[in-house]
């Protein structure tokens, strides 16, 4: 049993999934922009708009445990989809249900019991030290303070922070950052980390290090991950099933094993590297 901060009690029992996404679309209304001094005129008057079809009727259910690589090259919707389950983005059709909520409705209680990491953006403040913007998140989230100091310790010594924890958010490298971002969205013990390309830009051993953290709070802590990456690598390392997504819509749906499979039989080698099996699929489903 998953006891969500907001009183609300969550029975694993009760349904083996955590997440349900079903039928969700979304599209995003985008002003045309055309060239010319004449056009940007007429543009003042009337805008033109056209509709970029960012997901469409997204389905799959996620159990407790599980840890989800969600793949598909630029564009594809990846981010979209996170941020609809994150409850940031309101779906223009579907449901969604995590661990009883509707994201985008229940807002305030379903962001307790979820840990949020986007890889281009920051959720720490920048002209403060670490520490401050962490002290800061657990008075949004409300921690008891011994949980968030036991936390904090554990997230520390784990993701080796001492050392850059009181220093300003600006004076970071990446990797450093990257460290920081990931304790932060776990302050509040979340039961669901998404992870949108967490290990972007960082050299070989931090990427080893954060991948090795996130098995790690999945096996201890039973954490669910859902993960995108364009690193083949963490989807090797860390993912027992995969998504694809294509142009929106959803192409493929199990594990790494059935895919090499699918694809040993025509490849020159007997066990053709995941960058090598991901190419192929995403010629085969035309969506490069
Ligand atoms: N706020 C927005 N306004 C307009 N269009 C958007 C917006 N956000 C996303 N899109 C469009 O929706 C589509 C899906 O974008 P999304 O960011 O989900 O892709 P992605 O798979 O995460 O891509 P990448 O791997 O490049 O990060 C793209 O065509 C993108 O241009």
């Amino acid at each position: 049993m998953v006891r969500s901060s907001s009183f609300r009690f969550y029975s694993i029992q009760e349904d083996k999934h955590l997440i349900t996404v079903s039928g969700i679309c979304k599209s995003f209304k985008v002003a045309k922009r055309t060239s010319g001094v004449g056009n940007a005129v007429k543009a003042l008057f009337r805008r033109e708009y056209s509709e970029v079809a960012a997901l469409n009727d997204i389905s799959f259910s996620i159990a407790p445990g599980e840890i989800v690589g969600y793949i598909g090259p630029n564009g594809a919707g990846k981010s979209t989809t996170i941020k609809v389950m994150s409850g940031i983005l309101v779906p223009d059709q579907g449901t969604c249900t995590i661990m009883g909520y509707t994201p985008w409705l229940d807002r305030v209680a379903y962001v307790k019991n979820i840990g949020v990491v986007f890889g281009q953006r920051s959720q720490l403040w920048w002209d403060v030290p670490v520490i401050d913007s962490f002290d800061l998140l657990r008075d949004i989230y409300n921690v008891p303070e011994a949980e968030y100091r036991s936390n904090l310790k554990l997230l520390a010594e784990t993701l080796d922070l001492e050392d850059i924890i009181r220093t300003p958010v600006r004076q970071l490298s990446l990797g450093q950052r990257m460290r920081c971002e990931i304790a932060a969205s776990l302050l509040h013990n979340p039961s669901i980390l998404f992870l949108d390309e967490p290990t972007i830009g960082l050299d070989a051993v931090s990427k080893i290090a954060v991948r090795q953290f996130i098995t790690r709070i999945n096996k201890e802590k039973g954490v669910t991950v859902i993960l995108t990456t364009h690193d083949m690598n963490d989807i090797e390392a860390l993912a027992q099933r995969i998504l694809l997504i294509g142009k929106g819509s959803l192409l493929y749906d199990g594990d790494l094993t059935t895919l090499r499979e699918r694809y040993v039989e025509d490849s020159q080698s007997d066990s053709p590297s995941i960058e090598d099996i991901i190419v192929r699929m995403y010629k085969e489903y035309q969506i490069t």
